[in-house]
């Protein structure tokens, strides 16, 4: 592919994005109790919108990571999800009790850059919520008020392969920074030549 068909996206784009979605945040399901960041992609982004989700005097929000990645399952049916996610990471509850006794109740904030398909977005839910309602059940409480919000700093404009569950999110909202065309996107921190990148995204408007 060449450098004209990629979407060229700068840190400062990526910022002001999340700068925009936090306001968006606060004001409809309020601060998030904890931020739960998709590694790699949504480090940097889950550290950006939480300097905006902090308000003056309060306690910074913990960032909890999980790492999920993505590859081609080519044993699938067409009509399966295409590609399987696995997990290299996952919350460590033991370490979480340290902010809180558990989620149970927490207004939760899922974040990643992008939402291509949609399936990790859809797996990173699903299984969080699963997770919070065993730990619910051993506890013998129901998942009460616990929410999920998604933000993406990029939704790609396309059929997706799978759907967020409206019910487990109870409420939660999902954000994009910016809805965009199906084209590759290139992110800054992929950039060897971070100068020519920065130029490019200035060039297309995404600075
Ligand atoms: O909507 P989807 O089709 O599921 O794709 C989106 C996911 O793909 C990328 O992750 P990748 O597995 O490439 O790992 P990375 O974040 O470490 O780059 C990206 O960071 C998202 O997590």
């Amino acid at each position: 592919m060449s450098s004209d068909d990629k979407l060229y996206i700068s840190y400062n784009c990526v910022h002001k994005l999340c700068q925009k979605a936090a306001t968006e945040i606060l004001s409809t399901i309020g601060k998030p109790d904890v931020i739960v960041a998709i590694g790699g992609g949504g480090f940097i982004p889950s550290r950006i919108i939480r300097t905006f989700l902090r308000q003056t005097g309060e306690k910074n929000i913990p960032i909890q990571a999980i790492g999920l990645s993505l590859y081609e399952d080519l044993g699938m049916g067409a009509d399966a999800i295409g590609k399987e996610v696995i997990r290299t990471q996952w919350l460590d509850f033991g370490a979480l009790a340290q902010h809180f006794d558990s989620l149970i109740g927490k207004n939760i904030l899922i974040v990643d850059e992008v939402d291509d398909t949609r399936t990790t977005l859809h797996y990173a839910l699903t299984e969080l919520y699963q997770d919070i309602q065993e730990n619910a059940e051993k506890l013998g409480k129901d998942m009460g008020n616990t929410k999920f919000s998604i933000f993406v700093v990029n939704n790609k404009l396309k059929p997706k392969r799978a759907e967020l569950n409206k019910d487990l999110m109870n409420g939660g909202i999902y954000l994009s920074g910016e809805d965009v065309e199906d084209r590759w996107i290139a992110y800054p921190w992929e950039s060897s030549d971070i100068d020519t990148h920065t130029e490019l995204a200035i060039k297309q408007g995404n600075n």
